[in-house]
């Protein structure tokens, strides 16, 4: 069977000089609830991932985003979040309106850095927030459009 895959997005204040980070408290479901996450989801059938990552974001934050680069990850590109799960991570910043919890989230924060790993991230995402860490630290203009 193909993984089912979710796209989610980095947000940072500014792709050409990243420092805070949105993370999302998952409300829903109770076995997630409380753990904080990136904004995102599962692509529809006849989706491209990047249309996908625009609609999530509009339906769960109520803005719309700009995409900066792919972060990468070890699995062919994407990131296991479990079995028979990937998600695609890009760098992101809003272009209009202010990110509010709309869906699925009960709380926004914006980490400045220094202090992106300080919430607990649900399982799957910390070696992405640790990857994201990197990134930035080397490559500190580089997360906008390639
Ligand atoms: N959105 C998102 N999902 C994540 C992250 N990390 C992680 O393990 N997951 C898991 C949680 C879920 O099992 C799955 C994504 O499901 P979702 O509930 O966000 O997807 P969706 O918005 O399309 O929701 P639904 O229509 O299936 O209810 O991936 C993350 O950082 N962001």
């Amino acid at each position: 069977m193909n993984d089912v895959l979710v796209v989610a997005a980095a947000l940072v204040d500014d792709l050409d000089d990243p420092r805070l980070l949105l993370a999302a408290r998952r409300a829903t479901p109770a076995s997630l609830a409380g753990r904080w996450e990136f904004p995102g989801g599962k692509v529809e059938p006849g989706e491209t991932p990047e249309l996908a990552l625009h609609r999530e974001i509009r339906e769960e934050l109520g803005v719309r985003v700009g995409l900066g680069v792919e972060l990468l990850g070890p699995d062919a590109g994407a990131w296991r979040l479990a079995e028979g799960y990937v998600m695609r991570v890009w760098f992101a910043e809003v272009l209009d309106g202010v990110p509010e919890p709309l869906v699925e989230h009960d709380e926004l924060r914006w980490l400045p850095d220094g202090q992106w790993l300080d919430v607990p991230w649900l399982d799957a995402d910390v070696p992405i927030v640790e990857a994201l860490e990197r990134f930035v630290a080397a490559f500190p203009s580089r997360t906008g459009p390639s």
